[in-house]
């Protein structure tokens, strides 16, 4: 069963205070836009919220709008595309009938479980479908988070939840957001990767939507197979470089999955505006070639023209098929494309990558924060990079940029304050000709120096940033160096999953007898070093991107711009407290990353009004309160 969530009937944006006023008003059952008279290729599961909007397609108006008050990119017309479609084109003979039943039952978006009322259980033909008991959504979450408790392995974990998602999306959501400290390490990094490297041996019903080589020349139809019509959010792999985990072909697809599940759940956005796409063109693992439950095409990647040519009609398609305002999310793409495409899409598409910008996003809110604690402005400490990939040289133009901004000073001369370390050594101007195009700015005058504890000695760096996917490579020898000349080293160890991590805070805390400031990109507990608490914090675009992409859709922007990415990080840095400080913590809890989201949002959308990059106009007197009404609300609705 497939389905078209209840909002995607109110507005392209789903937003504009649309689910806060859904959660509070009863709503029509749940409707199913089914295929044809017969329903034969599955039924279409909607659930109309508004009266107005039912009797609309009804009276066979397919002209939906909706609500006066769904400001953003106003309402949806010709939801199905069939008035717009010529006479020529194909189209999809969808009907509409009202879900209920087992249906509804089998259906995640509407399906309650146990929380069905008497009445809707007697509305909606299913008595004796449920046991008697009629429970509360509270007590479902306390429910299920004793059985995910009961499992000791973390894939056990992902799996309950992924289960959970595919039964019941909204306490799914609600299991998440109201204990997302706690889950976030098994929907996301680092239970996420071994889901990843396992995925064809753990699939049960596929999510998301898989668009291989075989599919060239047909990518818009294939578009058009996913339920969903109002899509806001794309997040796309093409999982050449899973996490720090390397390429791991069409399994990369856990990735968009649980990128686009922290859409929802920490930047509010509606489940079914989000949409997961994996890009196959084949994988160089030769493990996974030989592994039978494989479940993508068992061929070496397409390069080249081949790759370029599918991933331009996947861009065409998409906003042929989405318009201008759908964000697409490259995640995880080699940095020889991944630095490629966003150079290509940027002045066409509104893009974002998440790898180069996200994370150079977080990273920099993270270092703002830590300068209260280790005093000084950007411009007067000096950084050095393990990792000269997208993260790394992502992360270091931004801070570049933002000195730049501060201190007047041209951006060349700002990026000599920070140095980075490839697998060849520091990288410096006599190794220029052989440099990647990225790898270039960052070529400073210097003596060549092969490895990584030599240009800590040489450069004496005050903070020090992993982000070369290898793990254990922040050894003893070098944060005792960090921390011989540092009284207080900057030590980010941002590689993911867990097992990449450059070192652990325990050993950030211990060689450096407790001085460091450490953060990093998969969650750490809590350290004891000589009877004082250090919590370290987590270096993690996730933090970023929810928000960031709220930011660009309430505004309805149709391009990402840098500015908007030091929107988002200052908003970011805005948010730790002296309490998180006095902890060690440079990030505030993901326990309140909603109201965090909706400042990053505001910040964000502020920014392409200032650039005239919004849409969405007028713009919003109050843009914190306006994202916060319009984020997505787990709670069930109450059908009549
Ligand atoms: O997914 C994460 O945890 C962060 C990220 O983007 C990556 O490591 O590629
Ligand atoms: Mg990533």
């Amino acid at each position: 069963m497939i389905s078209l969530n209840s909002s995607s009937f109110l507005s392209n944006s789903g937003f504009s205070g649309i689910s806060r006023s859904v959660s509070q008003r009863k709503v029509l059952p749940p409707v199913v836009l089914a295929l044809g008279s017969n329903g034969r290729a599955g039924e279409l599961n909607v659930s109309a919220v508004m009266e107005s909007t039912l009797k609309e397609l009804r009276d066979g108006n397919t002209v939906l709008e909706v609500d006066s008050k769904s400001a953003v990119s106003g309402g949806v017309r010709d939801v199905q595309g069939e008035d717009a479609a010529t006479e020529d084109q194909i189209v999809t003979p969808w009907t509409i009938t009202v879900a209920s039943g087992y249906s509804l039952l089998r259906n995640p978006h509407h399906n309650k479980g146990l929380a069905f009322t008497e009445k809707e259980r007697d509305h909606h033909y299913l008595r004796g479908l449920l046991p008697p008991a009629v429970v509360s959504q509270d007590l479902q979450v306390k429910k299920l988070m004793a059985n995910i408790r009961q499992y000791t392995v973390p894939l056990q974990k992902y799996m309950a939840m992924m289960d959970l998602q595919e039964r019941n999306e909204k306490l799914f959501y609600k299991l998440l957001m109201d204990n997302v400290e706690e889950l976030l390490p098994v929907v996301y990094t680092p239970t996420v990767g071994e889901a990843c490297q396992k995925y064809g041996g753990i699939l049960r019903r596929p999510q998301g939507l898989f668009i291989s080589l075989n599919e060239k020349g047909k990518i818009l139809e294939v578009l058009k197979n996913w339920p969903e019509k109002n899509i806001q959010v794309i997040v796309v792999t093409d999982g050449e470089r899973i996490l720090g985990l390397g390429d791991l072909g069409c399994q990369g697809m856990g990735i968009p999955v649980g990128k686009l599940s922290l859409y929802t759940a920490l930047g509010g956005v509606r489940p079914s505006a989000c949409l997961p796409v994996t890009i196959d063109v084949g994988t160089n693992n030769q493990k996974l070639l030989d592994d039978e439950f494989y479940i993508g095409l068992r061929q070496k990647r397409a390069t080249g023209q081949e790759y370029a040519e599918l991933i331009h009609e996947f861009m065409c398609a998409v906003k042929q098929n989405y318009g201008e305002k759908v964000l697409v999310q490259f995640e995880d793409f080699a940095n020889h494309n991944a630095f490629d495409l966003l150079a290509r899409y940027g002045t066409t598409h509104l893009v974002f990558n998440d790898d180069i910008q996200g994370t150079a996003s977080v990273v920099l809110a993270g270092l703002i924060s830590a300068l209260n604690l280790v005093g000084g402005t950007l411009a007067e400490h000096t950084f050095l990079f393990l990792g000269a990939g997208e993260a790394g040289t992502g992360i270091a133009e931004l801070i570049a940029l933002e000195m730049s901004k501060q201190t007047q000073a041209p951006l060349e001369e700002t990026r000599k304050k920070i140095w980075l370390v490839d697998s060849k050594g520091l990288i410096v101007s006599s190794r220029m000709d052989s440099l990647q195009h990225f790898k270039k700015p960052w070529a400073h005058e210097h003596e060549p120096i092969k490895n990584l504890v030599d240009a800590v000695k040489a450069i004496k760096p005050t903070v020090l940033i992993g982000s070369s996917g290898v793990g254990r490579t922040f050894t003893k020898e070098v944060v005792e160096a960090m921390a011989s000349f540092n009284e207080k080293p900057i030590i980010l160890a941002l590689s993911n999953p867990t097992s990449q991590s450059e070192c652990t805070a325990e050993e950030a805390y211990t060689w450096s007898e407790g001085r460091a400031i450490f953060a990093s990109g998969s969650p750490f507990d809590p350290v004891e070093y000589n009877g004082k608490v250090f919590v370290p914090g987590q270096s993690n675009n996730a933090y970023i991107f929810p928000g960031f992409g709220l930011g660009l859709i309430i505004s309805g922007a149709i391009r990402v711009h840098d500015d908007m990415l030091l929107a988002a990080s200052e908003a970011l840095a805005k948010q730790a407290t002296q309490e998180n400080f006095d902890k060690g913590m440079i990030y505030p809890p993901f326990s309140n990353i909603r109201k965090i989201s909706a400042h990053i949002a505001a910040n964000v959308a502020a920014k392409a009004y200032e650039l005239g990059l919004a849409t969405r106009l007028p713009q919003p007197e109050n843009l914190v309160e306006y994202a916060e009404n319009c984020m997505y609300s787990p709670v069930y609705r109450s059908f009549r």
